[in-house]
């Protein structure tokens, strides 16, 4: 094995007095998890003559910040140069994009928040509850629904994610083409159509040899791209055909310059928009996670999002854009204490600090969504105006832009020399021995404990203020709480039959 020296890849965030920084760690401070950019990288040549910048990390515990990614073959010892790596002519590529999914339908929001709320990586209850997990996605869910419903039918009756998803998988499929390395694209929602698994069954019927997991979240989160790398082992380790299949897995690629720099060209043409550009504000709102995630399970996602702004931030120093900005988490559910500054506590505070221009910047996803809809675009935007904000834009989600899907389809050819097959005949040792090349390695260094993680939405529904909302919310507790009760008490739980029932809601 013969890895390049580590060199850092990107220098130290810009300190230029222009910026007011007001996230959590004003002298870019980060935490002993945050990735180190110890990579290099070299040009080599492969597939088709098609050139490619390739990342090698020396260190396989922090692969999980590179683009290219096996933490399998570097522990293992069997890491591949690029130069010697060909693709063989019987070779079929598939790249599966990894993503939430949304409710096509105002039917569909129930069960879709079913599915979301069942999912351990969301609600962690504690081990001795985890039968509980459906009924109280069941109960969860429906009291979640109606509000929820609202807000999709004033997006136009359901989430527009399926069809964009399903458009940067076509233009995707069409860049990999144009640049000589034909593949088939494959859409795997998590808690909507279409489902993983129903994309894994195509990818077997389709014969696929070598795949390229990518998951569509730029910043790697255990409650995201951790959840769907999840399910994902979880159906590898069950199939012979899946064990065998060579694969490897990007599990983010925020410091991508294409990404960085397709992010910056919209945020500097929205600039252009306002009669001042150089006084507005740059606001980047990502989505939260409760605060536990970062603190105790080790969810690397803040100190991403941080070192993403800052790369931005960078980026538009270079094109002399030098304004203000500020990072802020949205979309929080309940009071435990989820990542701060919160998004609609920061526009109240930058309002009163005289702020008269905010840019809104989503960070956290790539398409347009329920949260950039709704709730930037019109609660946030309210609350701006009413605090004193005059001027008000929001930098378009990045979609189907072609730099990005270009850089994307970059990051696939990047990746293919390092796709590995996890070819083990023995089911036990497959359960000791990271079926999915690297993702189990990925969860345990976040993870490694699987710990019991605030539920924030059994507290969410937990308010005290008088709305009706308040009052369903602690009908909510009340029936958690003898729902937990009798699941300890009597010998036969019936939420036992609950959540088989339950089951078939999926
Ligand atoms: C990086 C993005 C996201 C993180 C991190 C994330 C964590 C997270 N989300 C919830 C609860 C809900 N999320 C909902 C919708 C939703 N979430 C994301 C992205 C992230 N979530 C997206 C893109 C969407 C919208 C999908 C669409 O249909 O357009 C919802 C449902 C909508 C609603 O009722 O508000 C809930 C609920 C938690 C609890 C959590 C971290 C633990
Ligand atoms: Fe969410």
């Amino acid at each position: 094995m013969n890895f390049p020296n580590p060199t850092h890849a990107t220098s130290s965030p810009s300190t230029s007095s222009s910026y007011t920084l007001t996230h959590a760690s004003p002298h870019f401070k980060r935490p002993l998890l945050l990735p180190q950019a110890i990579c290099t990288s070299q040009k080599k040549s492969f597939c088709s003559g098609v050139h490619a910048e390739a990342y090698v990390n020396s260190n396989p515990m922090k692969s999980y910040i590179k683009p290219v990614f096996s933490v399998e073959a570097l522990v293992t010892g069997t890491a591949q140069d690029v130069s010697d790596t060909t693709l063989n002519g019987d070779d079929k590529i598939g790249v599966l994009l990894l993503n939430l999914g949304g409710p096509e339908t105002l039917e569909d929001v129930q069960p879709f928040l079913f599915n979301l709320f069942a999912d351990p990586d969301i609600i962690r209850l504690p081990r001795m509850f985890s039968l509980l997990q459906k009924p109280l996605a069941q109960f969860v869910s429906v009291l979640r629904a109606p509000k929820s419903r609202e807000g999709y039918a004033s997006i136009g009756g359901g989430s527009p994610l399926r069809r964009i998803t399903d458009a940067q998988a076509e233009d995707l499929k069409k860049s990999l083409s144009a640049k000589n390395v034909p593949a088939e694209v494959y859409v795997g929602m998590r808690y909507w159509h279409p489902f993983t698994e129903e994309a894994i069954e195509q990818i077997k019927k389709d014969g696929i040899t070598k795949l390229v997991v990518l998951p569509l979240y730029p910043q790697f989160s255990i409650s995201t791209s951790g959840s769907s790398l999840r399910l994902l082992e979880s159906i590898f380790r069950e199939d012979e055909y899946l064990v065998n299949m060579e694969h490897t897995v990007l599990p983010s690629w925020y410091q991508r310059e294409g990404y960085i720099k397709a992010m910056s060209n919209l945020i500097e043409k929205e600039l252009k928009s306002f009669d001042c550009p150089k006084e507005v504000m740059i606001f980047f709102s990502a989505h939260g996670v409760p605060l536990a995630y970062v603190e105790e399970a080790g969810d690397p996602y803040k100190a991403e999002m941080e070192e993403c702004v800052d790369l931005i931030m960078e980026e538009l120093e270079t094109r002399k854009i030098t304004n203000a900005y500020t990072l802020a988490y949205q979309s929080r559910v309940g009071p435990v204490e989820w990542l701060k500054p919160y998004t609609d506590v920061m526009i109240v505070e930058l309002g009163k600090k005289g702020v008269k221009s905010l840019l809104a910047v989503p960070i956290s996803f790539v398409s347009e969504h329920i949260e950039t809809l709704e709730e930037i675009d019109v609660e946030y935007k309210e609350l701006a105006l009413e605090s004193g904000i005059e001027k008000w834009g929001r930098v378009p989600a990045l979609g189907c832009e072609p730099s990005f899907i270009s850089d994307l389809a970059d990051a696939v050819i990047e990746s293919l020399p390092y796709v590995g097959a996890m070819a083990v005949s023995n089911v036990n040792a497959r359960q000791s021995l990271v079926p999915l090349g690297s993702v189990e390695e990925l969860l345990a260094t976040y993870d490694s404990q699987h710990r019991e993680l605030p539920s924030p939405v059994i507290v969410w529904q937990w308010g005290l203020t008088k709305s009706a909302e308040t009052w369903n919310g602690r009908v909510a507790m009340l029936a958690v709480l003898l729902l937990l009760f009798f699941e300890v008490t009597t010998p036969d739980s019936v939420f036992h039959q609950w959540g088989i029932l339950m089951s078939s809601l999926r």
